[in-house]
């Protein structure tokens, strides 16, 4: 998709595909390396000042250290403000003082923390003369750079097994009582070396929206991963035979197939186009920040806040589809499709979500202030129109559904609040409908740039690639209708009559789309290193591989394994 006729520049997007796809290629389940190029280098280059980047930005570049990023301890990771960990500053000394005081200051889950890393970007509590100045990033050296040693007073190790991410030892790290000198501390917002808050203290979650940016790119393409596998699976496989002299059906030639693994290939362009246009934003986010404008960081946070929710979400839940539309080969750890849903649903967890700017963007709404673009339309007043089939009128109905649930969470929390529940008592009781809301401002939000992103370049393809990138478009709007189909009859004016047109329509470009599937999974163009699967190869040899995988088990070493004579055979004779 990335090679169709873009002009925009689009160069840190496709670095960090590419670098994900090589990392990928080698380590198969996660590389060590990930936190150097995701956090450790990004926190780096927005929050060191001049001259630590001087010290230490091209050293980690050239990878001469390995560097991780410390936030999450044992006993908390959403709330931020109740991490443990101290940096203590001894004016004396001019040094901070490191410590864990509890176990639960332990920082947990740095990738690469356990036995990769020797340097590592640590979120602290800073304390100058008693007083608390909040959560501040300071870079500190945990290895030898010769020996490889940890250095005295830091405790560093493995958290053990995971799900998936086996090849990211992912670490533990206590402090005790460790000095760092007073540069240590990342300093561009703190320039005139003495410190004070920072203006926005927002600027020091810089590198989590980064995050939560890049996290869209990622799910789109774990996904199309997992759909490029499935497909060229579902055109190798044969199975059953519903006409009884005709052979055995490829089962992408199912109706129920296409239904589980078409819109794998539509959500996965919906993302990247996405991730795309989200990256303009922040790039252009990040010139207004050097120059010290800050009006559009809500829109910013919110919208990465809620697109990475959104994405990772969908992602997830159709790279398992992917998964069980391969049936037991599926299940195989050689498909690699049960890593490739580690990898996605990870995702899910590491970051958070934020409902609060999308609620001030409705109070902004309903008293007439100017709303950001990506919010404009929560300004409109609702208007009862007739329901339209287009991917236009599709679009309308996301966004009347967004307003209306919006409306109703908000009007909600403000009953809870007139009732006489606390503040923080009614946003809790209203929350599963806050979350709901933003959901669905996410969703209108995808769904609006998906057809816009598609219509501004598709004048730049051939005729044949604009008609089915467009099936693709018309197909993804009308299955989230359908699996959306309660919200729009409540607030979307749907009618039984238009879920009929609707569902004619979807069995028809499942049935137009057939016959390109590999072709557009193909066009993913990722090299058989990067699937490392053996039912998603380009030459389709899905059965040779699986064979070919399971003589490589140690268990096929031996004809009789001895598990026979110690345990096995006692058993049988009666001799245990
Ligand atoms: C694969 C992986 C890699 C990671 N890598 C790193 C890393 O490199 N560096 C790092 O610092 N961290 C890392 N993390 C940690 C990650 O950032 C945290 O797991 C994440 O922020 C969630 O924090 P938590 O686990 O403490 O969950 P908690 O904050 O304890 O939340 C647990 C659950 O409680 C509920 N909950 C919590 N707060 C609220 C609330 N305010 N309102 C409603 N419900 C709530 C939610 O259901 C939530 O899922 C990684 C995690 C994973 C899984």
């Amino acid at each position: 998709m990335k090679k169709i006729g873009y002009s925009r520049n689009f160069e840190d997007v496709h670095k960090s595909s590419f670098r994900e796809s090589v990392h990928t290629g080698i380590f198969k389940d996660g590389s060590p390396f990930m936190l150097q190029y995701s956090m450790f280098i990004p926190t780096l280059q927005g929050m060191a000042d001049e001259e630590q980047k001087r010290r230490w930005l091209n050293r980690a570049m050239n990878f001469e250290i390995i560097g991780t990023y410390a936030q999450t301890e044992l006993g908390h990771g959403t709330f931020i403000r109740g991490l443990e960990t101290q940096a203590i500053y001894n004016e004396k000394t001019e040094e901070f003082i490191l410590h864990s005081p509890t176990l639960t200051a332990y920082k947990w889950w740095p990738g690469g923390l356990a036995h990769t890393a020797n340097y590592c970007i640590v979120m602290a509590q800073l304390i100058i003369k008693g007083k608390n100045h909040g959560m501040q990033p300071f870079i500190v050296q945990i290895r030898d750079e010769e020996t490889h040693m940890p250095l005295p007073g830091i405790k560093v190790g493995e958290i053990g097994p995971k799900l998936t991410f086996s090849g990211v030892n992912n670490g533990f790290l206590g402090f005790e009582h460790v000095r760092i000198p007073r540069e240590n501390m990342l300093m561009k917002y703190n320039q005139d070396g003495t410190f004070k808050s920072n203006p926005n203290s927002k600027l020091t979650y810089g590198t989590m929206v980064y995050v939560r940016v890049t996290i869209v790119f990622g799910a789109a393409t774990q996904l199309a991963r997992a759909v490029t596998i499935a497909v060229r699976y579902s055109a190798v496989r044969r199975q059953s035979r519903p006409k009884p002299n005709e052979p055995e059906p490829q089962i992408l030639d199912y109706a129920t197939q296409q239904h589980k693994l078409f819109i794998g290939i539509a959500t996965s362009h919906a993302y990247t186009l996405l991730a795309y246009w989200l990256w303009d934003i922040y790039t252009s986010f990040k010139k207004d920040l050097e120059s010290g404008n800050l009006d559009r960081l809500p829109e910013l946070h919110s919208l990465a806040c809620v697109l990475k929710v959104v994405s990772s979400k969908d992602c997830t839940r159709l790279v398992e589809q992917c998964r069980m539309s391969c049936g037991g080969h599926g299940f195989m750890m050689s498909s690699s499709l049960p890593q490739i849903y580690g990898l996605a649903t990870a995702a899910c967890t590491y970051e958070g979500e934020n409902t609060v700017s999308l609620v001030k963007a409705l109070d902004q709404a309903t008293k007439g202030k100017p709303l950001s673009p990506t919010m404009a339309y929560l300004g409109e007043r609702s208007v009862t129109t007739k329901w339209e089939n287009s991917v236009d009128g599709i679009v309308k109905s996301f966004q009347k559904v967004s307003i209306g649930k919006l409306r109703a969470a908000v009007s909600s929390l403000k009953q809870y609040e007139r009732s006489g529940l606390s503040p923080e008592d009614a946003w809790n009781k209203s929350s599963v409908q806050l979350i709901s809301a933003a959901e669905a401002h996410g969703r209108a939000v995808v769904m609006s740039v998906y057809k816009s992103e598609t219509d501004k370049y598709a004048s730049t393809v051939s005729a044949g690639l604009k008609t089915v990138l467009y099936q693709l478009v018309e197909l993804y709007a009308i299955y989230m209708v359908l699996q959306k189909m309660g919200d729009m009859l409540l607030y979307g004016n749907l009618t039984e009559a238009d879920v009929t047109v609707l569902q004619r329509r979807y069995e028809e470009l499942l049935e137009l789309l057939r016959p390109n599937a590999v072709g557009l999974v193909d066009a993913f163009d990722f090299r058989d290193e990067v699937l490392s699967s053996t039912l998603g190869s380009y030459d389709g040899f899905a059965y040779e591989r699986l064979m070919e995988e399971a003589m490589k088990s140690p268990l096929n070493a031996e004809p009789v394994n001895q598990s026979f004579e110690k345990y096995m055979k006692p058993l049988m004779k009666g001799k245990l």
